[in-house]
């Protein structure tokens, strides 16, 4: 094992700046919703009074927060649970099982045990799956001749677990729509605005391991960053360590685990959509030195062919176009391959993409 104290020059050591405070902030936190006015089944949702309700504070959640916890969701219970046993069963495999279905640098779904954010390692392990299969990849053009691969790479142990993790994505893919669709409403958009733009979509599911870690005042689970598709669903378990950028004064709070919900969070593509309506909020996670935590996030993520801009009907004369198009694909690629190596330059970022007004 790592000794970060004996060893200043280790990738885990956040700087000084970003370690986390020993006093954390528990407070008021994220807004918790109660979807229970959602009747889905398969139809749209139509208008009614506490719908209405719902929305106000689905849009007050997504201005002020950029995150939110829900409960009464209609993910089924132990769907979920199934899956949270088999990535606990997965990740207590041997590390010779575990790398079988690892990462390269053209696949990068599976098993990787050394992400780094921003530059740092994460104290973490994870395993990442496609939701649709096979992955729709459009032609290649000059400007971007290198493909990435995008076949799921399936553990034979637990001889569940490829089982287990789709029925979970399909339950939970349908939650993320139903959230997209009061999104839309509250940007006084049209409930169904966003679904073309997941016909092929690239969403994926990530099963997180934060192994206890006896150093938690110089290293994170995962540093600090926003989340740059459109919609994030996150299961985590009783444990405890995300937190959460607060808007309105920039402090860490933590947000506290509560049975059976799930925390939804706003990605960069919705900011760029809402032309900076709705902004995607920086996050990370903290460890602690007695227990093995686990997380999984469902990322939603339109087609590679998408071109991201500001709405038109969100903008006009007086609120122009905040962002020039970014192409979904393109700047997917860009972000994966600056994820593989630790390099010195900021990776590609919305702002990058910013009109200058
Ligand atoms: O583990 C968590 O609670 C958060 C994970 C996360 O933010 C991510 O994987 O992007
Ligand atoms: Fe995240």
């Amino acid at each position: 094992m790592v000794n970060l104290e004996t060893e200043p020059s280790s990738p885990f050591i956040q700087s000084q700046e970003h370690r986390p405070k020993s006093s954390i902030i528990i407070a008021e936190g994220i807004p918790l919703i109660d979807l229970t006015p959602i009747n889905y089944k398969d139809e749209i949702i139509t208008n009614s009074l506490s719908i209405e309700g719902l929305v106000k504070e689905i849009g007050k959640a997504c201005k002020e927060w950029g995150f939110f916890q829900v409960i009464n969701h209609k993910v089924p219970l132990d769907k979920r649970e199934r899956i949270e046993e088999c990535s606990r069963k997965f990740f207590g495999l041997s590390l010779e099982e575990k790398v079988e279905v690892r990462r390269d640098e053209v696949n990068l779904l599976g098993y990787f045990e050394a992400e780094h954010t921003k530059n740092v390692r994460d104290w973490k392990e994870i395993y990442d799956f496609n939701v649709q299969q096979p992955t729709f990849i459009p032609p290649s053009d000059d400007e971007q001749s290198f493909q990435f691969q995008w076949e799921n790479r399936w553990p034979h142990n637990p001889p569940d677990f490829r089982e287990a993790c789709q029925e979970y994505a399909d339950e939970v893919e349908k939650l993320a729509y139903k959230l997209m669709e009061l999104i839309a409403m509250s940007l006084g958009l049209v409930p169904n605005r966003f679904r073309d733009f997941f016909i092929h979509n690239t969403s994926n599911i990530r099963l997180n391991h934060y192994p206890p870690c006896p150093y938690p005042h110089l290293a994170l689970g995962l540093g600090r960053h926003k989340d740059t598709g459109v919609l994030t669903v996150l299961a985590q378990d009783d444990v405890g360590g995300l937190q959460v950028k607060r808007k309105s004064d920039g402090e860490w709070i933590q947000v506290k685990p509560i049975f059976n919900s799930f925390i939804i969070n706003v990605g960069d593509m919705i900011q760029v959509w809402s032309n900076d309506a709705y902004e995607s909020v920086e996050h990370r996670v903290m460890v602690n030195s007695e227990k093995d935590r686990f997380s999984i996030p469902f990322f939603l993520k339109p087609a590679l062919y998408t071109d991201v801009e500001p709405l038109a009907e969100l903008t006009n004369d007086r609120n122009p176009p905040k962002y020039s198009p970014i192409n979904w694909g393109k700047f997917r690629t860009a972000r994966m391959k600056s994820n593989f190596a630790k390099s010195n330059v900021d990776n590609l970022q919305i702002y990058h993409f910013k009109l200058s007004q």
